[in-house]
């Protein structure tokens, strides 16, 4: 039985998840929950190798096989990481999870989404998060971001077009999903990124 809070962080490359993500931690942390990072692909030893393979700018691979990589990577990040922290009562907090599959595979490389439900069916059943915080940015925002930080991986190097349908298939998802999925406008500065995703999670620990 799901005890615990399962939080997911979504948005094109360089869109500031994982820096938004140790602001997440204090905040949570300040109001007592017992927190557990993560991050897709990835979070598990085997996950990790898949992301390796995954993100490795020299592998070439069909982009149903891309996407078959990604959930096997998510069902094995939910029997070792996700759901047994959640049965725990801890907060999960994951930098990015399915939704970056329907992004960035259906989305992205053009893949059915119908094929992508089937295997988000399969690997989650009826599991979704708590709260997923979509951090929308203009692409080229997002690419500036990414260029100025470090050097790009087999997603990152992908041209302003491909990043123009991720960023459309997470705008279509958070509209599919507004209950869940809220959109923080991530163009901003920092301080009020952060503001933003305070206000945000405020619901959900005043709830608790
Ligand atoms: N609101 C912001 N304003 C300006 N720069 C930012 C902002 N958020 C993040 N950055 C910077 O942009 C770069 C990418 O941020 P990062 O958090 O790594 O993005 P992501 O994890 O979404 O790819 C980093 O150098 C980070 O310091
Ligand atoms: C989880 C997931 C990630 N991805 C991609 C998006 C990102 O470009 C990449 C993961 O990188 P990312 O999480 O952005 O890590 P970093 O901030 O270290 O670059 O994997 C998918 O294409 N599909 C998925 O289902």
């Amino acid at each position: 039985m799901k005890q615990g809070k399962f939080i997911t962080l979504e948005g094109i490359d360089g869109a500031g998840k994982s820096t938004q993500l140790a602001w997440i931690v204090e905040l949570l942390q300040d109001a007592g929950k017992p927190v557990v990072v993560t991050r897709e692909p990835g979070g598990t030893t085997l996950g990790e190798q898949l992301r390796a393979l995954l993100l490795n700018k020299t592998m070439i691979m069909h982009a149903e096989t891309e996407a078959l990589l990604m959930f096997a990577a998510r069902r094995e990040h939910l029997d070792k990481v996700i759901l047994p922290a959640l049965t725990q009562g801890q907060w999960v907090i994951s930098d990015r999870f399915t939704d970056a599959s329907f992004a960035y595979q259906s989305g992205g490389r053009g893949l059915d989404s119908g094929k992508l439900a089937i295997l988000e069916h399969w690997v989650q059943g009826d599991l979704q998060p708590d709260l997923t915080l979509y951090f929308d940015v203009p692409v080229e925002v997002g690419q500036q971001r990414v260029y100025q930080s470090k050097s790009k991986d087999r997603f990152e190097k992908e041209q302003a077009d491909f990043f123009q349908r991720v960023r459309a298939a997470y705008q279509d998802r958070a509209k599919q999903f507004p209950e869940r999925i809220r959109i923080i406008d991530s163009s901003r500065s920092l301080a009020d990124v952060n503001a933003a995703v305070e206000q945000t999670l405020q619901p959900l620990l005043s709830h608790e």
